[in-house]
């Protein structure tokens, strides 16, 4: 609906100069709002700057802060408003609601058209500007042309205010720092006398005093609303605790109605897993993260914002600004890295004031991953520099907090409070949250997570973070999650884009493609870091368990002793000393794998004793003839049977696999074994000897098998290519890879 502005004259009864009185500021704001009175501290923001004075306005999420610089647009007759915004999409939207009122606002970005942005320069350039607010990102102020613009605008007395909306991304101690903004600071000297608004939502001391301090506000009016949101009933559920977290999830949103929410997720590739999976289940929702193309999020956001879905899934691009007043539930999928974050992000909901809810699952191997995420960014930093450093630390502190708020049993609304250094009365929260709620409920759930921990750490079955190569290659994104350095250098057009989340930080496989073998990988994955946990948590039961008895050994003498024997008569009563021979076989094993384990060890047994089976008279003799030339055990030996040398390589000496593989079928169960082994057979490199004299098959690591896999694959399928008519070169061997 348009309107005609409302005259000021006549709704203050102030003559020019003289300042409007709360009157006639409410009589704006019902006019051209529709809102009946202020609310919170929004008037004495308003009389603040209208009066000429700096303010800082720190309100709640969706309190209302836009109000207090678009009133003050519209008090004065003539001269503009200058908005800093950090996100086009957030500028955009703020902009269309309000010329949809009919107020003359306009913003600058890249993404307007060339006409457009003429049209803005042109009403700018002329003596008295049509426009009200004028929205820019904190890149645009920073160019010289455009400083020089405000500059002009300042000199003719047009300039009537500048707001900081978001203020708290100029501090590096704030959870969402832009660097951009920093350049913010340049403001004060460049257009003196303009009375500024800095507006955050989430600003602890720390970060409020940097605030401050960086735009250089003098003796401002600092107003500080409670960080508390009534309206919004928090909860957390625990993942470890739930048969199915997804169906959960989906009944939890199905049984609300056809309610609007928005899910948060760490990853993109959850986003669109949990999409299709809630879409399966009759919601009507679509992913949306910077992973997508502009105009598929553009279009997820538009069919969200007028109902044509009710539930969007998403990583933190989908953030500041965003404004539907009824959403009734904000779900967070993974436990968020602070309490900042998770206050603007669950603050999204119930912006009508109507109840609403906040609902967190919190899930120790998500916990585990963000801190392992949240390390690694520490590390990476602690090597830049010792504020930096600081920053890191704090990174890990604020997420403790996090997690506090899930493990603690004390009431959730407090713990969000107190986080801001608010002081909370008992009284407050009354039955707001589960743990008021139903605190028995809450505390045995805890116990049960407790527990869960316990068996978890007992049965060593943590996923988190095998040394994958694909860590190292997303270490470099987590600065992107971290606080965006690279942002400043972004040009304007990626601002949008910045607000990234950690898609692809963790080495998390594709859940819609090639599920199964993941599957697999995982199950591998957990074996090997049960293995090396067991390793290394027991390491005196190691010692009993996997140490070489003397009776393994005589055993071993004996089977080696009876294959030499059958070999001395398969070659017509060869002359070997069976026994010395043996004996001489088992102390080779021995010398090579004693220190590594049992397993190990009676692998290297198996194979020579297969080796043995079908070995001719020359390579046995050469292979005896230290014990023959010289009875030193540690006389050098010419050959040794080695998977590449012996004629049983492929069912040799890894007939019976690592320990690790043999783990795994505890785990997976025999298919997943024999898959692995026959694959392992086939994909294990020549072995390489770490004396000259003894060449022995070495046990390769999980990444080393896997990557030996992928590279027997990719020969596999291109010799498969190469093959003229589509003939298998190699059908027994493929027969094996599957
Ligand atoms: N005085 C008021 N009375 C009723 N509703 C209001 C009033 N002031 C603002 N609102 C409404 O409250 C909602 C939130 O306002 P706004 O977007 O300005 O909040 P915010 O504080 O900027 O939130 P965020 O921190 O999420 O950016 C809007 O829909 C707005 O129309
Ligand atoms: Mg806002």
């Amino acid at each position: 609906m348009k309107k005609s502005p409302l005259p000021l004259q006549n709704a203050s009864g102030a003559s020019k100069n003289q300042k409007l009185g709360k009157e006639a500021l409410v009589k704006l704001l019902r006019w051209h709002f529709g809102h009946p009175e202020f609310r919170g501290k929004q008037l004495e923001a308003i009389e603040a700057v209208l009066s000429g004075r700096d303010c800082f306005c720190l309100m709640p999420t969706g309190g209302g802060k836009s109000m207090c610089y678009q009133i003050p647009a519209l008090a004065k007759k003539t001269g503009i408003v200058l908005v800093v915004c950090p996100l086009i999409a957030l500028m955009e939207n703020q902009v269309m609601a309000l010329k949809e009122k009919g107020i003359a606002a306009e913003y600058l970005s890249s993404t307007q058209t060339t006409q457009v942005k003429k049209k803005i320069h042109e009403d700018l350039d002329s003596g008295k500007p049509s426009l009200r607010l004028l929205y820019v990102t904190p890149e645009l102020i920073a160019t010289p042309g455009f400083m020089t613009k405000l500059t002009k605008i300042h000199s003719r007395g047009l300039l009537n205010l500048i707001a900081i909306d978001e203020a708290h991304c100029i501090s590096s101690w704030g959870h969402d720092f832009r660097p951009s903004y920093r350049k913010l600071s340049s403001l004060r000297s460049h257009l003196p006398g303009v009375p500024t608004l800095a507006l955050t939502a989430t600003a602890v001391p720390k970060v409020q005093k940097d605030v401050i301090e960086s735009l250089r506000l003098q003796n401002p009016l600092v107003l500080k609303s409670s960080f508390n949101r009534s309206n919004i009933y928090y909860e957390v559920r625990y993942k470890d605790l739930l048969h199915n977290v997804y169906a959960d999830l989906s009944d939890v949103l199905k049984s609300s109605g056809d309610i609007c929410a928005i899910v948060y997720c760490l990853e993109r590739t959850m986003c669109d897993y949990l999409s299709v999976h809630l879409s399966q289940n009759g919601i009507s929702c679509a992913a949306y993260h910077a992973g997508l193309n502009d105009k598929l999020r553009s279009s997820v956001l538009d069919d969200w914002i007028s109902s044509k879905i009710q539930v969007v899934v998403a990583t933190v691009a989908f953030g500041m600004g965003i404004d539907r007043k009824d959403v009734r539930i904000v779900c967070h999928f993974n436990i968020p890295k602070s309490m900042e974050g998770f206050y603007q992000e669950s603050g999204r909901a119930g912006r009508d004031q109507l109840p609403s809810r906040s609902l967190l699952y919190y899930g120790i191997e998500d916990c585990k991953r963000m801190k392992f995420i949240l390390s690694n960014a520490e590390n990476k930093k602690s090597k830049a520099s010792n504020s930096q450093e600081e920053l890191s630390k704090k990174s890990l502190t604020d997420f403790q907090q996090m997690v506090e708020y899930c493990e603690g049993s004390g009431c959730r609304r407090k713990k969000i409070l107190e986080n801001f250094g608010e002081k909370v009365p008992v009284t407050l929260c009354s039955k707001t949250c589960d743990a008021c709620k139903h605190p028995n409920l809450v505390a045995k759930y805890l116990e049960e997570l407790a527990t869960a921990c316990i068996v978890r750490q007992k049965a060593g079955s943590s996923r988190i973070f095998v040394g994958s190569s694909s860590n190292k290659v997303n270490e470099d994104q987590s600065s992107e999650f971290w606080n965006r350095d690279d942002e400043a250098s972004c040009s304007e057009e990626d601002i949008s884009d910045s607000d990234d989340d950690v898609a692809d930080l963790v080495a998390v496989k594709s859940l819609t493609r090639s599920k199964l073998i993941d599957e697999k990988l995982e199950a591998l994955q957990r074996a090997e870091e049960k293995y090396y946990q067991n390793k290394s948590d027991k390491q005196t039961d190691k010692l009993n368990k996997n140490a070489i008895s003397d009776t393994l050994r005589e055993a071993s003498k004996q089977r080696l002793e009876n294959a030499v024997k059958q070999a001395q008569q398969r070659l017509g009563n060869l002359k070997i000393e069976v026994e010395k021979s043996a004996s001489f076989l088992e102390n080779e094993c021995y010398k090579k794998y004693g220190k590594t384990g049992k397993s190990f060890y009676y692998s290297q047994v198996a194979s020579t004793v297969r080796w043995l089976s079908t070995v001719n008279s020359t390579d046995l003799t050469d292979r005896l003839c230290p014990i023959t030339s010289s009875p030193s055990e540690n006389t050098p030996l010419k050959t040794a049977p080695s998977a590449s040398q012996s004629p049983l390589v492929e069912t040799g000496p890894f007939a019976t696999l690592s320990p690790l593989v043999d783990r795994a079928t505890e785990i997976t169960g025999n298919d997943l074994h024999e898959s692995v082994r026959l694959e392992a057979s086939v994909a294990l490199s020549p072995t390489q000897s770490d004396s000259p004299s003894t060449i022995l098959p070495a046990i390769p690591s999980f990444s080393e098998f896997i990557n030996s896999k992928k590279v027997t694959d990719n020969r596999s399928s291109a010799s498969e290519k190469q093959s003229p008519n589509g003939v298998e070169k190699n059908p027994e061997k493929k027969m094996r890879l599957r």
